[in-house]
């Protein structure tokens, strides 16, 4: 059988610009003042490649069965791994939502991918924590709007998921680092895998940081040449030309 992480072709890390926090907020704002292409359109390209990753990496040819556990916080990476988590029951697997707060306290975008994952029946808990086996836990407690340490039931979540057997998958980075400098938070997430989105953020590869990253992956979320170009970065032409997820290596 061939090694699963094969099935991605592999780019070259140092081939690629690494975003600070600026460059990360001047790709949002464009993406949507500049090209139009919305919110909703990124976040479910970066659900849809999250779920793949988790299905192909973690999960095998098979997802009946296979037991999935999503950590969502209330912002836009929890809105990535909502989708992942619609994705993947669809798929068939056994999906379970555990939320960072109440779902009363989710807005915007974030709230409608959490209505339509209730709409579908998955399970949605905001208090405790499963008791049962899990294959594949997703990591969307936190992305690159990190503020200090995990608080709360996002760090009670983060905790929870570095003590589980199962590997984590975790979206964009490992809650709980920061994605620009990364300085790693007390309570942060030992990813097996992160899938990063677009390009990779720079505090990925601080020494701290990259303990905590596994097995990085780079997803498309359709950010134009063109974009990038009036940024001053250059990207390969050809980067997502064979598969919306690399392997960054
Ligand atoms: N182009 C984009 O910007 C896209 C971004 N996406 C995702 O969105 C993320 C950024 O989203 P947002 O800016 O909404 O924010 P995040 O989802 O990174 O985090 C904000 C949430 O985390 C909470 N939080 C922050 N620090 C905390 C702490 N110390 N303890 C407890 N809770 C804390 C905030 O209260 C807020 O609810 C990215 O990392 C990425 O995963 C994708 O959904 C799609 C496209
Ligand atoms: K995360």
């Amino acid at each position: 059988m061939p090694n699963t992480t094969d099935r991605f072709p592999q780019v070259a890390v140092n081939a690629l610009p690494h975003l600070t926090t600026e460059q990360m907020i001047e790709v949002d704002r464009a993406m949507i003042e500049d090209y139009g292409i919305v919110l909703l359109q990124m976040m479910e390209n970066a659900g849809r490649g999250l779920a793949r990753l988790a299905a192909t990496r973690f999960l095998g040819n098979s997802l009946r069965g296979k037991n999935v556990v999503a950590l969502a916080g209330r912002g836009g990476n929890g809105g990535g791994a909502l989708v992942a988590a619609r994705r993947l029951h669809c798929w068939g697997a056994n999906v379970s939502v555990l939320l960072t707060k109440p779902s009363g306290a989710f807005e915007g975008v974030p709230a409608h991918q959490l209505s339509i994952v209730q709409q579908l029946g998955i399970p949605v808990d905001d208090k405790s924590l499963p008791g049962r086996e899990v294959d594949v836990i997703l990591d969307g407690v936190i992305g690159y709007s990190l503020r200090g340490n995990p608080r709360g039931r996002a760090a009670d979540l983060i905790r929870w998921s570095n003590q589980q057997p199962a590997p984590t998958l975790a979206l964009d980075t490992p809650s709980g680092i920061d994605a620009a400098s990364g300085g790693v938070s007390d309570t942060s997430i030992l990813a097996a895998a992160t899938f990063t989105l677009a390009l990779p953020k720079s505090g990925l590869f601080s020494a701290a940081g990259s303990r905590h990253v596994g097995e990085l992956y780079l997803g498309d979320i359709s950010v134009p040449p063109s974009l990038y170009a009036a940024m001053g970065l250059t990207i390969p032409p050809s980067l997502f030309a064979e598969s919306d997820i690399v392997r960054l290596v």
